[in-house]
């Protein structure tokens, strides 16, 4: 898709779960773009899961409207399977849109689901048993379940939280390649540092009548990350051997240090 189309657009959408309950969100509106990343913020329960799920169409808004071009993958933030499959097994079932109802998959669709596993650095893990693997193990798997159904934008909920450091700067690195190969990425995050890193907009969920759109860069002040988090939040640029990067330092009171 080239970049700067815009692959899904919300228009004006409101959300709670039954009437007489609270909105979790109204009258927002928002695109996701082909080539850029999108991060959603706000704190726990705030509604970030469903926002998600109301984009990607597995959650209809109350009123307005989800208009998407090309189609969508959602990574879960968790995904338990009741029997035991193989992690390429897992990753196939990616495939179940392109595989035809009862033939079995190809030679074509396995190649492409050890490539997705390959691209998430998760090659290694082909043959494992899904059941058995850690928290973020199962993260990089399904990822890869999501890339192999050739989505053009792909929404995942939460996809570095289960992570170590190496392999958060695995995903991110990932996610970053998929934008700029054309896809248009949207994720949910409770590191500001991650959407700074490689989001060019974000989504502040601050509370149920206040959501906010714009360039990460600009919307991301420490006033409003204080205001949204309720704690006092500095930013500041750090010179990392390979960049200068902009991160969050959430002011927790005295330490140790
Ligand atoms: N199926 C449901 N039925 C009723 N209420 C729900 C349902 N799913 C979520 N909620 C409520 O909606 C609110 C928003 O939940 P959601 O999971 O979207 O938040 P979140 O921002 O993703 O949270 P977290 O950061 O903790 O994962 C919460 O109060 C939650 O309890």
């Amino acid at each position: 898709m080239p970049k700067g189309m815009p692959l899904l657009e919300a228009h004006s959408i409101s959300f709670r779960y039954a009437a007489g309950r609270p909105w979790i969100f109204q009258d927002v509106s928002v695109a996701a773009h082909a080539g850029e990343v999108l991060a959603v913020l706000g704190p726990n329960a705030r509604g970030k899961t469903t926002m998600l799920k109301c984009l990607s169409g597995l959650l209809r808004p109350v009123s307005g409207s989800v208009a998407t071009t090309g189609s969508v993958g959602y990574v879960p933030q968790s995904h338990s399977v009741v029997f035991s499959f193989s992690v390429l097994d897992i990753v196939l079932m990616g495939r179940a849109r392109k595989v035809r109802l009862y033939s079995a998959p190809t030679a074509a669709d396995r190649r492409a689901s050890e490539e997705a596993l390959v691209r998430v650095g998760a090659e290694h893990l082909a043959e494992r048993d899904y059941t058995g693997l850690s928290g973020g193990e199962r993260q990089l798997v399904l990822i890869a379940r999501a890339l192999v159904s050739e989505c053009d934008t792909i929404v995942l909920d939460e996809p570095a939280s289960a992570l170590d450091l190496r392999n958060q700067a695995g995903v991110l690195t990932v996610l970053r390649a998929l934008a700029d190969e054309g896809m248009s990425v949207i994720m949910t995050t409770h590191h500001p540092d991650h959407a700074l890193h490689i989001a060019e907009r974000s989504m502040l969920m601050v509370s149920g009548a206040d959501q906010r759109v714009g360039p990460t860069r600009e919307l991301l002040t420490d006033e409003l990350l204080s205001e949204m988090y309720g704690v006092p939040i500095v930013t500041a640029d750090v010179t990392t051997p390979s960049a200068i990067r902009r991160l969050t330092v959430p002011d927790f009171g005295r330490g140790v240090a």
